[in-house]
This record gives structure tokens, C-alpha cells and sequence, in this order.
């Protein structure tokens, strides 16, 4: 076997359910590709069958979802020669964005069933693997309360920013890196290894996938009217240019809190201690991208 299609049927909005998974397996078919095509059918489900396509020596594993499902597989196959293909069908696909893969289905399909793989960097956060964005404070908070709602996308992502806003403070942390420490009041810490969190909202816009580093972005409390401000600046490319911004880039950085607390790695909400590690993990994964 060369390919898995690895296919969340839940993810995101378009071609829901068993559609999704009928029109992977015809893709497969009509270009006569040394493929299997695996739905997933329960949270925690992908990463099992793409142990399972290792093991049977699948050359490329294809995610076919979110970000989640793409963290799913991604942290299976890092560190691995299996080659990494996606095919975006989440709600904001930062990742995918970022690494120019086409957000139409089929041409999407196309690319990571035959497009070439290049090495990039990947982030993991007390040990887990992230390919995308990690990040504690309210950055967490969201992501906790998105991960609760049914609905999906951009606007609702919103929603539970705003209600989460409404009550949350910032924390007192401390940023260690080769270069120093910072300390900070930070409303959100966000360690990015590509650009954005999806949807086009660039939390570190200068980050790159193959520089061996991390891009971290602290973002000092927001009143009413800096938070609308900074969400522009996030979908304008110039958050650096708030005075409440601040980006620190490194191969590794230590998180030092007063207490524990949440993070999210790919928007996987999980429970840290006093003090947390984010590391580069440079070269790590070889991903079917058209930029990085
Ligand atoms: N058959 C299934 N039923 C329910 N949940 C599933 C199933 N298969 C996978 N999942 C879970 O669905 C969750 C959401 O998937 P994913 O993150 O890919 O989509 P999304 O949340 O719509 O997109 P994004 O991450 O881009 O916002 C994942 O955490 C995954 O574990």
C-alpha cells in the first residue's frame, strides 16, 4: 500500500458525512491509486489508523479534516519517512493556508495524492506534538469553549471569543529563552509554528515552517476597543504593530506560571503545571505543501 486517506467525516462544513468518504475512495479509484480509505469514527480514532498504515508501510498518509485531525496524524507520523498529505476540510485550516494547499476538495485531493514533499519544523509543548499554533490564557479559554459548542467556523470561534473576553483576566507568566527572560501580564501567549490560527487570522505573520524556530507572540489585556483593533490586526498582517504585541522568536522557550492551568496544542485543550516547555523540533516532517 503507497497512500491512506485518512478521512474525518465530521470536520468542518462542507461534504459532510459518508459523501466525504465515498468521494475520497472514487478519487482513489479513477486514478488508479495503491490506496486505502479509512473514515474515522470516533475522536482519538485517526491516530490509531495511522499507526496502522505505518505499520502496513504506507509511503503518504493523507488527512482528510481539521486542524485536530491533522494533529491526530501529524504526531504519529513526525519523526517518520511517511510523507504527509492534506486535504483541508476544517473549520479554519491554519495550516493548510499557510503551506498553500488549495481549499477546493478536489484540487486539494489532487495535490496531496501526487504533489512533492518538503521537510518542515514542527512545535511540541510538554512533549505533545503541534503543527500549527500551541498557547495558554485566553487563547486555551477559547479553544476550551469552542471545543464545547456544536457549531463550527469562523463566526462561531468569535462567539465564544467574545463570551470568553467578557471574562477572563490575564496571568502573570515569565518567558525563558537562550537569549534571556521576560516577564510578563500576558492575556494570551501563543507559540506559532506556521502564521495563523485559520481563516486567515495571522497570529505571528513572519513565521516560517523551515527556520528552525518558533515564532512566540504575547498579547498584553485588551480593553473593549483594542480587542476589535487587534482582531483586525490579526486579519490585516500587522498584530506586531500593536503596542500591546509582543513577539519573541526561538528554538525553545520555558512558560513559567503561578499556577497551572490549560493549553492547546492545534486547538486540543489539555492541563499543564507551573511551568511549561515549548520546543522546535526543526525538520521533523515531510509534508506535501506548495510554500512553508
Ligand atoms: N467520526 C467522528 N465522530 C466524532 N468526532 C470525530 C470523528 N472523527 C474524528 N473526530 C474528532 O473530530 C474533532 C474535530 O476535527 P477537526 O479539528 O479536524 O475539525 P474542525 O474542528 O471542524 O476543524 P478545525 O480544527 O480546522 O477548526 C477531532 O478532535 C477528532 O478527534
Amino acid at each position: 500500500m503507497e497512500l491512506a486517506f485518512i478521512v474525518n467525516p465530521i470536520s468542518g462544513k462542507r461534504l459532510k458525512g459518508p459523501q466525504r468518504v465515498d468521494l475520497v475512495r472514487a478519487f482513489a479509484d479513477s486514478e488508479k491509486l495503491d490506496a486505502v480509505v479509512w473514515p474515522t469514527e470516533r475522536p482519538g480514532h485517526a491516530p490509531e489508523l495511522a499507526k496502522q498504515a505505518l505499520a502496513a508501510g504506507a509511503k503518504r498518509i493523507v488527512a482528510v479534516g481539521g486542524d485536530g485531525t491533522i494533529n491526530e496524524i501529524g504526531r504519529v507520523i513526525v519523526g517518520t519517512n511517511c510523507e504527509f498529505g492534506l486535504v483541508p476540510m476544517g473549520s479554519g485550516n491554519g495550516l493548510a493556508r499557510h503551506i498553500g494547499i488549495p481549499l477546493g476538495f478536489n484540487k486539494a485531493l489532487r495535490l496531496a495524492a501526487s504533489g512533492s514533499a518538503i521537510k518542515v519544523d514542527t512545535g511540541e509543548a510538554d512533549g505533545r506534538p503541534f503543527f500549527n499554533v500551541m498557547g495558554i490564557g485566553f487563547d486555551a479559554e477559547v479553544g476550551r469553549r469552542f471545543n464545547e459548542t456544536e457549531g463550527r467556523g469562523l463566526l462561531n470561534y468569535m462567539k465564544e471569543g467574545w463570551k470568553a473576553f467578557r471574562g477572563y483576566r490575564s496571568l502573570n507568566c515569565s518567558i525563558e529563552t537562550s537569549s534571556g527572560t521576560k516577564a510578563l501580564n500576558a492575556y494570551i501567549v501563543a507559540v506559532a509554528n506556521s502564521s495563523q490560527y485559520g481563516s486567515n487570522a495571522f497570529i505571528a505573520p513572519d513565521a516560517s515552517m523551515t527556520d528552525g524556530k518558533l515564532n512566540l507572540v504575547a498579547i498584553s489585556e485588551p480593553n473593549f476597543l483594542s480587542f476589535f483593533i487587534l482582531i483586525w490586526r490579526m486579519f490585516s498582517k500587522k498584530l506586531y504593530y500593536s503596542p500591546r504585541v509582543t513577539p519573541i522568536c526561538s528554538d525553545s522557550f520555558t512558560l513559567s506560571m503561578k499556577s497551572g492551568g490549560f493549553f492547546h496544542v492545534d486547538g486540543e485543550i489539555f492541563r499543564c503545571g507551573e511551568k511549561l516547555t515549548v520546543k522546535a523540533c526543526p525538520k521533523s516532517l515531510r509534508i506535501v505543501a506548495m510554500a512553508c
